[in-house]
């Protein structure tokens, strides 16, 4: 981990000053406005009423608990293995390891197959099955799961909406991008830390996606990196997701709007949990600038990527080279 990123250097901004954006307001003109200023100047926002129902919530946060407090045996058996050899590419993983992020994972997909390229390499076609895992215990983990993920992704077409009025493009401009997409949830639980000022649960990175839709529990600990290059808080508000834009919409916005940097503390006293819900376009998709956005006074400032192959970087990479984790969209930048 790089040393930035070690805790005694976070002495993030208590002020919570992450836009608050209530979903109800009927005005779209005032919510498009809103949007438009969040994405602009910030990258992440906090969305309040906005229809996901109680229970659910609820009933997920229940049943993840349930499979988090089983023996680590248990969950081992549904591990997935960073190894191409190996079956799953959902299910529970560790990064617990000392200097390495805190916490313990379950990914989940909402599609039932999904076809990836096997290899970031250019010339390579061979595409390769994601396996998904689900444990039997508890026995009703993967229906919560799935309906939870099927909010979320409701929710995020509202967003995605949203943002596509607020860049001057066509409400649905962006939605076909999404018709097979890969979307994913990941609960992630970090117990206790023994040495919080020594590690992190998360460590900083942007997302790699369109968008990322987070619910974070009481005990907080999410931060962020604002444009004046202060780490801020994302504070805790009772059932409100936290929206961040992920590196696509920076491309697709002609980086108007740009990919949030940010990571997650953990806590001495008490075990936290977060479950981020990535809004990812189909893995075929080739996202580049849109050309609404550009024009001869406005040059596109990405060249074309492939997202599959975006996305192999940083699952095949998996976490393991932090730079690379802010620094990946460079690759594609055209020089001015
Ligand atoms: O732990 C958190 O709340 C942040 C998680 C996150 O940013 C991610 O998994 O991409
Ligand atoms: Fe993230």
């Amino acid at each position: 981990m790089a040393d930035c990123d070690a805790a005694p250097a976070l002495q993030a901004n208590e002020v919570n000053d992450v836009p608050v954006i209530d979903l109800s307001i009927l005005s779209a003109a005032y919510l498009v406005a809103e949007i438009r200023d969040a994405c602009e100047n910030w990258g992440v926002f906090q969305v309040i009423n906005h229809g996901v129902p109680l229970e659910l919530q609820a009933k997920f946060e229940l049943v993840m608990k349930k499979f988090f407090a089983q023996p680590v045996a248990e969950k081992r058996k549904l591990r997935k293995d960073v190894d191409v050899e190996n079956p799953y590419d959902y299910g529970y993983e560790e990064f617990v390891e000392n200097v390495d992020d805190w916490k313990e994972v379950f990914d989940f997909p909402l599609e039932k197959e999904t076809m990836m390229p096997a290899s970031t390499g250019d010339g390579e076609r061979d595409m390769r099955e994601l396996i998904h895992s689900w444990p039997e215990y508890p026995p009703n983990f993967r229906e919560a799961c799935e309906e939870y993920g099927r909010e979320m992704e409701k929710l995020s077409y509202r967003l995605m909406e949203l943002i596509c009025l607020s860049l001057g493009v066509q409400r649905q401009r962006l939605n076909g991008f999404f018709k097979d997409h890969c979307n994913m949830g990941r609960i992630i639980h970090c117990p206790p830390c023994p040495t919080p000022h020594a590690a992190l649960g998360t460590h900083r990175h942007t997302d790699v996606g369109a968008l990322t839709v987070l619910s974070q529990d009481d005990v907080g600990g999410l931060e962020v990196l604002r444009r004046d290059g202060e780490w801020v808080q994302v504070k805790f508000i009772p059932n409100a997701y936290v929206v961040n834009v992920g590196d696509m919409l920076e491309v697709w916005s002609n980086k108007k709007y740009q990919s949030l940097v940010h990571r997650a503390k953990v806590n001495s006293e008490r075990e936290r949990f977060s479950v981020p819900f990535f809004f990812n376009p189909a893995l075929y998709v080739v996202v580049e600038p849109l050309e609404e956005l550009t024009d001869e006074e406005n040059h596109a400032k990405y060249r074309a990527l492939h997202w599959g192959k975006y996305y192999g970087s940083r699952k095949y990479g998996n976490f393991k080279n932090p730079d690379m984790d802010v620094l990946r969209l460079n690759n594609f930048m055209v020089s001015e």
